[in-house]
C-alpha cells in the first residue's frame, strides 16, 4: 500500500513575528527546530520509514525535512527539490504583520486574500523582490510569479505531483513531501476532492506529520496526523493568525 507523508515546515522566524511570508526565504526558528525534531520522532515511532523525499526549494522546508529525517534515522534517503512545491508567492503581503494588515483592509478583504481559492493578493511591487535569485535561474521568467493564490498554486503544483511524485508512489515507496502552508493545502485539496469554497477553512499545523494510506489507484483509503490532538490545537492557531494577541 503505497504511503504519503506530508510535512510542512516547523515554525519559521516570521511565522512566529505573525508575517507573510511566501517565498521570502526565512529559516526556522527555535520552536521551529524542535518541531521538526518532534516530527522525526513520530515519524520513527510509528515506524514509517520515508524512502524518499520531495521538498521545496526554501531553506525552512529542507532544514525541517533534513532535521526530520536524522531524528527519524533516514538522512540517506535520495532527495528531489521542486519550485513548484514552495509556498503560495503572497505578493506584496509579503513581509507584512497578518494583524495589522487585517485591522487595516478589514477581515473581509484579508480573510478572501488569504483563504479565498481565486483571489491573489495585489502582485509584488517592483524593486520588493529580494531580487535575482540563482535558485531559480534556470525558470522561464514567466513561471516566476508575482503573487498567488491557491487557484495558481494548485495549477502549478499539480504537474510534479504527476510527473515526480506519484511514479513513486507507484512503485510502492513511502513518499516524505516537505513543503509549505498553502502548497500542502493545495496537494491536500487535490487528494481529499475538497470544494474551492471549503478548502477556505482547512489550516495545515506546523511540523505534524500527515499520513496518508492509498490504494493501488491513488485514492485516498485513510489520512490521520501522527500526532492529532497537537495537530488540531495548531491548525487553530495557524487559523487565528489575523488577530490581535
Ligand atoms: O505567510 C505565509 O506564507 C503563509 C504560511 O505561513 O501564511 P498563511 O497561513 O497566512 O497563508
Amino acid at each position: 500500500m503505497p504511503t504519503l507523508v506530508l510535512l510542512r515546515h516547523g515554525e519559521s522566524t516570521w511565522n512566529q513575528k505573525n508575517l507573510f511570508t511566501g517565498w521570502v526565504d526565512v529559516d526556522l526558528s527555535e520552536k521551529g527546530v524542535k518541531e521538526a525534531t518532534r516530527g522525526g520522532e513520530l515519524l520513527r515511532e510509528a515506524g514509517v520509514l520515508p524512502d524518499v523525499l520531495h521538498t521545496s526549494l526554501l531553506t525552512r522546508a529542507m532544514r525541517t525535512a533534513w532535521i526530520a529525517l536524522d531524528a527519524a534515522g533516514r538522512l540517506w534517503i535520495p532527495v528531489r527539490r521542486s519550485w513548484r512545491l514552495n509556498e503560495r508567492h503572497y505578493g506584496d503581503l509579503q513581509g507584512l504583520d497578518k494583524a495589522e494588515t487585517a485591522e487595516k483592509y478589514g477581515e473581509e478583504q484579508f480573510m478572501l486574500w488569504r483563504r479565498s481559492y481565486d483571489t491573489p493578493p495585489p502582485e509584488i511591487t517592483e524593486g520588493r523582490e529580494s531580487g535575482v535569485d540563482e535558485r531559480y535561474a534556470e525558470l522561464a521568467p514567466d513561471l516566476v510569479p508575482k503573487t498567488e493564490c491557491l487557484k495558481d498554486v494548485v495549477i502549478r503544483m499539480l504537474p510534479y505531483w504527476y510527473d515526480a511524485i506519484v511514479p513513486d508512489l507507484r512503485a510502492g515507496r513511502t513518499v516524505l513531501v516537505a513543503a509549505h502552508g498553502n502548497s500542502l493545502r493545495a496537494l491536500v485539496k487535490h487528494l481529499d476532492g475538497i470544494s474551492d469554497a471549503d478548502i477556505a477553512g482547512l489550516n495545515i499545523p506546523t511540523g505534524i506529520p500527515l499520513r496518508y494510506e492509498l490504494d493501488a489507484d491513488l485514492k485516498v483509503i485513510s489520512s490521520a496526523y501522527l500526532d492529532p490532538d497537537a495537530a488540531e490545537l495548531a491548525a487553530a492557531a495557524v487559523a487565528a493568525q489575523g488577530k490581535k494577541k
